[in-house]
């Protein structure tokens, strides 16, 4: 178990540029498997999660060869499908939560995609109905190994058949899952109410530059006309929102003057405009985004009624969950109080008993939701020894430290690590007195 020493308390300076998106990646990392051509794809992020999901590919015979910094070249022609029966891959898949994105193109090209129960954050229950009923729907059978906890779908042998489908829920690996299947199929396959997160929109843009035809991309009814193969393209994975969210929140917890460079604006809907909810100052600079230093603080808005601030998470072009536990953190030290809503996960905000050990006045009042009453930086967050329960808390965990008094200590690091690169030694680059421990 990793961990993370910081001495908080030191305002930060200089540039950042943001690492490509851990969402978009996984998902574009699957799609590889749909062609026997080369793929080759820029910008993907040097973290645990998509190292181990490439790592996947490579049990499955895919061809990768590293080209450069974030460059890969993939290739699949030559398939091990009996990996995916074999106690390695019921090891490794259920590693992370993105390898259950391997199904769809799996089902799609080779007519049987096998997946244990993948893992990734500890959030609240997080069910995996939408994508194989969409599998179901699509003709597949559907097989469950209760005891092992394997599920696995075949096609029939005639293939897959394009249907209409309404989703249950918006969900982003499922609908990735079904439209990656969906490429495929015999005929036409209609999504309602699916998933339209610039991770979506990324990930069909790549497939209909492969000759998918995909119709509707960015809105939530997708229309998929089933081609009977794709060929190689090239791909570039668009800056991760989560994380240029995160440093957002640090710059302004810490009052650090930082510029983010090239965070693609136009793909991160509400982040800017939400994180002004909280007083917080995000300038547009071309495609940069400018934080300066939050000398005087920071101070919540309120409704145009008056009414206490409320920020909440919803299906995009909602705000994202993600961000929600770094956006509690800031609120932390704001001048005014807020109600942090977090509707999709039910586990996500326990993380906050380690912020009031820190002195932070925050009510917790049910699992979904907590009141957070800001300090005005009037007293700062006291040093303390705490373990990082998943990546966003993780996250917020050490934005916590870096604006307390004294020194921190942060174990687990390994769940920032999924998602964050490098991330002692960028901030490092900026100033802050962070050490990995072990
Ligand atoms: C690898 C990856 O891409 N992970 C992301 C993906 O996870 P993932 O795709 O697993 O999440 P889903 O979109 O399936 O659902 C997330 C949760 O929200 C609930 N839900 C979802 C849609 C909806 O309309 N109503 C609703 O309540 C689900 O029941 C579930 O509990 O999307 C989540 C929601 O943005 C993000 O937190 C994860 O970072
Ligand atoms: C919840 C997240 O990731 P995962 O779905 O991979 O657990 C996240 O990125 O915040």
């Amino acid at each position: 178990m990793g961990t993370f020493q910081i001495e908080g308390g030191h305002a930060l300076r200089g540039e950042i540029n943001p690492q490509g998106a851990k969402n978009e990646a996984l998902q574009i990392v699957c799609a590889v498997l749909l062609t026997s051509e080369k793929v080759t794809i820029h910008n993907i992020p040097d973290i645990l999660d998509v190292n181990k999901l490439i790592n996947i590919l490579g049990s499955l015979g895919v061809k990768i060869e590293k080209i450069g910094k974030g460059s890969y070249t993939f290739q699949s022609d030559e398939i091990d499908l009996d990996y995916l029966e074999s106690d390695k891959f019921k090891q490794e898949g259920s590693g992370l939560r993105g390898s259950i994105m391997l199904v769809g193109p799996l089902l799609a090209r080779f007519g049987k995609g096998y997946i244990p129960r993948p893992g990734g954050d500890k959030i609240g229950r997080r069910r995996l109905d939408t994508h194989f009923e969409g599998f179901i729907k699509l003709g597949a059978e559907f097989k469950y190994n209760r005891e092992e906890r394997f599920y696995g779908v075949e096609a029939p042998k005639s293939g897959l058949q394009g249907t209409y489908m309404l989703l249950e829920e918006a969900s982003v690996t499922g609908t990735a899952n079904i439209v990656m299947a969906a490429v495929l199929a015999n005929g036409k396959t209609t999504i309602y109410n699916a998933a339209c997160e610039p991770y979506l929109q990324q990930l069909c843009k790549m497939l209909n530059s492969m000759g998918a035809n995909i119709k509707g991309v960015g809105s939530n009814l997708l229309e998929i006309e089933g081609v009977k193969s794709l060929k190689g393209c090239t791909h570039r994975v668009l800056p991760d929102m989560i994380e240029i969210g995160s440093w957002i929140g640090l710059a302004a917890m810490t009052k650090s003057e930082i510029t983010i460079k090239n965070v693609s604006w136009n793909d991160l809907g509400l982040i800017p405009v939400t994180f002004r909810k909280l007083g917080i100052k995000v300038e547009q600079k071309g495609d940069d985004i400018f934080i300066p230093a939050h000398k005087d603080g920071y101070e919540v808005q309120s409704f145009i009624d008056g009414s206490i601030m409320n920020i909440s998470d919803a299906p995009w072009p909602g705000f994202t969950p993600d961000l929600l536990s770094i956006m509690l953190v800031v609120a932390t030290q704001a001048r005014g109080s807020v109600l942090i809503h977090q509707k999709m996960f039910e586990s996500r905000l326990f993380f906050v008993d380690k912020l009031i050990d820190m002195g932070a006045k925050i009510i917790l009042c049910d699992p979904h939701r907590a009141t957070v009453i800001g300090h005005d930086f009037k007293s700062s967050l006291r040093a303390t020894t705490m373990s990082s329960p998943d990546i966003r808390a993780g996250i917020s965990l050490l934005i916590a430290a870096l604006s307390a008094k004294g020194t921190s200590v942060i174990h687990n690091i390994e769940q920032i690590d999924r998602g964050y690169e490098d991330i002692d030694g960028r901030l490092k680059a900026l100033g802050a007195k962070i050490t990995r421990v072990a």
